[in-house]
C-alpha cells in the first residue's frame, strides 16, 4: 500500500483530536517511548546490558527520551540521560517524565560529552517538530558531540526527526543530526522523505500512536515497488502492437542526436507497441542506427524561420497516429522549438510530455501554460528548468501548487523527485541513486513516461514510472559503480528493474514474469 505522508502541522491536529477523544498527552508519549525502545533494541540486536545514551532537549522530544530511559531500564538496558538545557528547564510533561525517571532510580548527567562515553547506541531526543531554524546552543554543541560519537561507529536513533531537520520542507540546518534509524511518530512526515532531509534519517520507521484517522488526507504519497508495479501497464493477452500504445518522440535537433536516442530507448525499454522518433535529418540517422526497434522520420528545419510553420504542421499531423507525444530532449533553443512547443501545448489533442528544451521553450511563452487546453500535459523539469518556469527560487515541496496553477502534472526531478498531478495528488519518490545525476538520464525518463501513458492516461502512472526509473538507476549502479553509470546503462536496466519490482529476485531464464492477476 502506498504510504501516506503528512505535514507536522497535520500531525499536531491529529494529536489535538486524540486529546478531544480522551487520549492523554502522557499516553501518547508513553506509546512514542515504546516505539523508540523497540527501535533501539532492533538496531542493537539485544537489550539486556545495552548501554544507551539519550540526549534530551527541553520540549516533548526530550520528554519522549526520558520516558524511553525508564522503559530501557525495565528491560535491563543501561540508560544514560543528559538534558542538555539543564533539568531545571523542563516544564509540563517533560518535567513529569524527568520525575518518573528519577523516582525509578535514574540519574542525569550534565555534559553531553560525558554522557556519550561508552555508549553502544545513542538516541537523539534533542529537537523534534516543535523546533525551527538553525539549532542554537546548547543543542548545537550536543549535535556536534553526537556526530563525533557516530564517527567512531556508535549508531544514532532519532526520535521523530533528526534534530535540525525540517520535517515539512525537507531542508537541513547547517548543524543537524545524521541518524541510522529515525522513528517518526504518529504518521510519516513528508519532509523526511524529501532530500536533503532523507539523507539524514537512515532507515525510516513509523511509530503508530493511534492518532491517524481515515479522514486524514495526506499531502503526498510514497510508493514501494509493488505499488508502482501495480500502477504500471501490463500488456493484455492477445493485444496487437497498436493496442499496446504508440508513442511519438519529437527530439534531436541537428547535432543533438544523443538525447533523441536516449528518449527513444527509454520508451522502447519500457515496453510499448510502437515508438516513432521524429528528429532532424542527422539525428534521425543516429536514432535509426542506435534503436532499430523504433520507426524514425525527420521534421522540417526548425531553425529556418520560413520553414518552421511547415515543420510544426508536419509534427501535428504525425501526432494524429500516436497515443502520446513526448517532446523536448535535444530539441534545441530558439524561435522554431518555441513555436513547436506552443503549438503542441495549445493544439494537440493527445497527452503531451515535455522535457528539457521543451520546458525551456515553455518558459518563453508562459501564457501557453495557463491557457485552457485539450491535452493532459506532463512536465519533467530538473531544478534549473523548473526555476525558469516559476521565474524564481524553486521549492520542490510546492510542486502541487505548480501543478494546480498550470493544470499540468509536474515531475520536479532531483533526489526524491516530487510528482504532482493537477487533481491534487502528490508523490515523493523513494527510489533512485546518485548514479542518475548524469546527463541523459532525464531523456530516458521522458521516453518511459510516454510509453506508460500510451495505454492509459492515469497520472499515478507517472509517479510509478519515476519510481521505476529510480530502480533502474539503482540496478545500473549495482552492476557498475554509482560513480560510473551512463544514461544508456540506466536504459539497459529498465526491464530488469521492472521484473524486480514485480517480485522477481533476478534473471531466471525461462521463468515467466507473473501476470497481474496472479500477483494481486
Ligand atoms: N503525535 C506526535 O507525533 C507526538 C509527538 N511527541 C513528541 O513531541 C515532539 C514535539 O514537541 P514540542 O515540545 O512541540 O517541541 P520540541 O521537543 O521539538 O522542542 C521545541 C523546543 O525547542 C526550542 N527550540 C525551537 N527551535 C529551536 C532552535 N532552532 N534551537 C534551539 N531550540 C529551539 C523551543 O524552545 P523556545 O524556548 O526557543 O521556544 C522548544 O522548547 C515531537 O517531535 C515528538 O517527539 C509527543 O511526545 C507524543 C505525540
Ligand atoms: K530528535
Amino acid at each position: 500500500m502506498p504510504t501516506p505522508l503528512f505535514t507536522p502541522a497535520q500531525v499536531r491536529e491529529m494529536d489535538a483530536r486524540a486529546f478531544d477523544r480522551g487520549t492523554s498527552a502522557d499516553a501518547l508519549m508513553e506509546r512514542a517511548a515504546g516505539h523508540l525502545e523497540r527501535a533501539v533494541r532492533d538496531l542493537a540486536g539485544y537489550g539486556y546490558g545495552l548501554r544507551v545514551t539519550i540526549l534530551c532537549g527541553k520540549g516533548n522530544n526530550g520528554g519522549d527520551g526520558l520516558a524511553l530511559a525508564r522503559r530501557l531500564t525495565d528491560v535491563g538496558a543501561r540508560a544514560t540521560v543528559c538534558v542538555v538545557t539543564g533539568e531545571e528547564t523542563l516544564e509540563g510533561l517533560p518535567a513529569v517524565q524527568r520525575d518518573r525517571w528519577l523516582a525509578r532510580g535514574g540519574t542525569l548527567v550534565s555534559s553531553p560529552q560525558e554522557a556519550l562515553v561508552g555508549a553502544d547506541v545513542t538516541v537523539d531526543c534533542l529537537l523534534g517538530t516543535g523546533a525551527a531554524g538553525e539549532p542554537r546552543d546548547p543543542y548545537r554543541t550536543a549535535i556536534a558531540a553526537l556526530a563525533a560519537e557516530r564517527a567512531q561507529g556508535t549508531p544514532v536513533v532519532a526520535c521523530d526527526v533528526p534534530s535540525g531537520v525540517d520535517a515539512e520542507t525537507g531542508t537541513v540546518a547547517e548543524r543537524a543530526v545524521t541518524a541510522d534509524v529515525t522513528v517518526t511518530l504518529g504518521a510519516e512526515k513528508v519532509g523526511l522523505r524529501m532530500w536533503p532531509a532523507r539523507g539524514r534519517c537512515g532507515d525510516l520507521v513509523t511509530g503508530d500512536l493511534g492518532i491517524l484517522e481515515r479522514r486524514d488526507e495526506p499531502v503526498a504519497w510514497s510508493l514501494d515497488d509493488r505499488d508502482a508495479d501495480h500502477l504500471l501497464p501490463f500488456p493484455p493477452p492477445g493485444a496487437h502492437k497498436r493496442q499496446r500504445g504508440r508513442v511519438l518522440i519529437v527530439a534531436g535537433a541537428q547535432g543533438m542526436s544523443g538525447a533523441a536516442v536516449l528518449a527513444t530507448r527509454g520508451a522502447v525499454e519500457a515496453g510499448v507497441g510502437l515508438v516513432t522518433c521524429l528528429a532532424a535529418p542527422g539525428s534521425r540517422d543516429a536514432v535509426a542506427g542506435a534503436v532499430p526497434e523504433a520507426l524514425t522520420a525527420t521534421f522540417g528545419d526548425l531553425d529556418d524561420r520560413d520553414d518552421h510553420d511547415a515543420a510544426v504542421a508536419d509534427v501535428l499531423a504525425r501526432a494524429q497516429d500516436a497515443d502520446v507525444v513526448v517532446a523536448g530532449p535535444g530539441l534545441g533553443r530558439g524561435g522554431g522549438p518555441t513555436a513547436l512547443v506552443r503549438a503542441l501545448v495549445e493544439r494537440l489533442e493527445r497527452p503531451l510530455v515535455l522535457d528539457a528544451d521543451a520546458v525551456n521553450a515553455l518558459a518563453e511563452v508562459p501564457e501557453a501554460l495557463t491557457a485552457p487546453r485539450a491535452n493532459a500535459l506532463v512536465l519533467t523539469p530538473h531544478e534549473g528548468e523548473l526555476a525558469r518556469l516559476v521565474d524564481g527560487p524553486v521549492q520542490r515541496n510546492r510542486a502541487s501548487e505548480y501543478a494546480a496553477d498550470w493544470g499540468a502534472t509536474v515531475v520536479a526531478k532531483g533526489p526524491g523527485t516530487v510528482t504532482a498531478s493537477p487533481d491534487g495528488r502528490t508523490w515523493v519518490c523513494a527510489s533512485g541513486s546518485v548514479a542518475l545525476a548524469t546527463g541523459g538520464t532525464g531523456d530516458v525518463l521522458s521516453g518511459m513516461i510516454g510509453a506508460v501513458l500510451a495505454g492509459d492516461v492515469d497520472l499515478a502512472r507517472v509517479a510509478a514510472t519515476v519510481h521505476w526509473h529510480g530502480r533502474a538507476g539503482e540496478a545500473a549502479a549495482a552492476l557498475r559503480h554509482p560513480a560510473a553509470v551512463r544514461a544508456g546503462a540506466v536504459a539497459d536496466a529498465v526491464p530488469t528493474a521492472r521484473a524486480r519490482m514485480a517480485g522477481d529476485p533476478g534473471p531466471r531464464p525461462g521463468a515467466p514474469i507473473p501476470r497481474p492477476e496472479d500477483r494481486r
